[in-house]
């Protein structure tokens, strides 16, 4: 589990990260969205104790984590720009994080060949970007951590290599409880495999939310009167409303049911609830709490 308390970081007197507190439960995948600057590498580095925090506390499965080897061993974090040794071909890297790493994995590495397809007695260097990336996922997961920390990780990954990568951290988290914590720029990206999702703007968290609770909280709902009645709005959580002569596109806070029954009652000419993107939960979500969001998760 990780844990961070009321966290701050700054760089040269620029605030970099600002009060942030979140919790991560063993076995789920946690999504972090935001800008270009937003701090997002800077809070995965505090987490995975690369940096250390001015203020506040982090813990991993509650020990703190920066100059804790032990806890580090359990842990893979993996930059945005990856780093490897000039000349080591994928056999000798392997041997190397096999050294530092308590719970290598030689069978693991052994049957991710058939995924990668690579040829262990490659340079790594010499392959293409997405290829390395594929190596570092190949020894990451070869590790057995507990905990893996991914910064833009499919980056540089074709479509079908994504969704291998994506289904192998999947199948770590239901086999062996594994956390994992992600940052992205593109909130579309994270929605199929993360269970929470977080936003970070200008350093600041501004929302946090379990992503089944945020689907089944909003809903869309198309709906026709000669005149909307004033009764409805009033007695509904509308996050915004949009009229279209006598069609009126709502988007509500509520149990589905309870929305359905409560507008059925004026006697509609159409009612319809459609699906929501989660883009558009958080739009309207932050929208209501008066964020300009739009610019970060489209
Ligand atoms: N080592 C550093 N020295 C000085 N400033 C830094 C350092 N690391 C980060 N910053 C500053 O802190 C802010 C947050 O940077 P960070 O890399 O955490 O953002 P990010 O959300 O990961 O951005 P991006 O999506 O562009 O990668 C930026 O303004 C950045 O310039």
């Amino acid at each position: 589990m990780i844990v961070a308390k009321n966290v701050s970081k700054s760089f040269e007197g620029f605030k970099a990260l600002k009060d942030v507190s979140l919790n991560v439960e063993k076995g789920s995948v946690y999504g972090l969205v935001g800008s270009n600057g937003a701090g997002k590498t800077t809070l995965l580095k505090l987490l995975s104790g690369i940096y250390k925090q001015d203020n506040g506390e982090i813990y991993i499965n509650d020990s703190e984590v920066y100059e804790n080897i032990d806890i580090k061993s359990d842990i893979i974090f993996m930059p945005d720009t990856l780093y490897f040794f000039a000349q080591y071909t994928i056999k000798e890297m392997a041997k190397f994080y096999k050294r530092i790493y308590k719970n290598w994995n030689e069978e693991r590495f052994k049957k991710l060949e058939e995924v990668f397809n690579i040829k262990t007695n490659k340079r790594i260097s010499s392959l293409s970007k997405g290829m390395q990336r594929q190596v570092a996922f190949w020894l990451s997961l070869s590790t057995m951590p507990k905990i893996m920390i991914l910064d833009e990780p499919v980056d540089g990954l074709d479509p079908v290599m994504r969704k291998k990568v994506k289904n192998l951290i999947i199948q770590d988290v239901a086999e062996r409880e594994m956390t994992v914590f992600i940052s992205s720029h593109n909130l579309r990206e994270l929605e199929d495999i993360c269970d929470h999702i977080a936003i970070l703007h200008k350093g600041n968290m501004i929302i946090q939310k379990d992503l089944d609770d945020l689907k089944s909280d909003v809903h869309k709902i198309q709906v026709a009167f000669d005149e909307i009645p004033q009764d409805i709005l009033d007695n509904t959580d509308v996050l915004y409303k949009e009229e279209r002569g006598s069609v009126a596109l709502l988007i509500v806070r509520g149990k589905k049911e309870t929305i359905i029954s409560n507008f059925e009652k004026y006697e509609p000419k159409i009612l319809d609830v459609l699906p929501l993107t989660l883009e558009e939960i958080f739009i309207y979500e932050m929208g209501g709490i008066g964020y300009e969001i739009e610019n970060i998760i489209v």
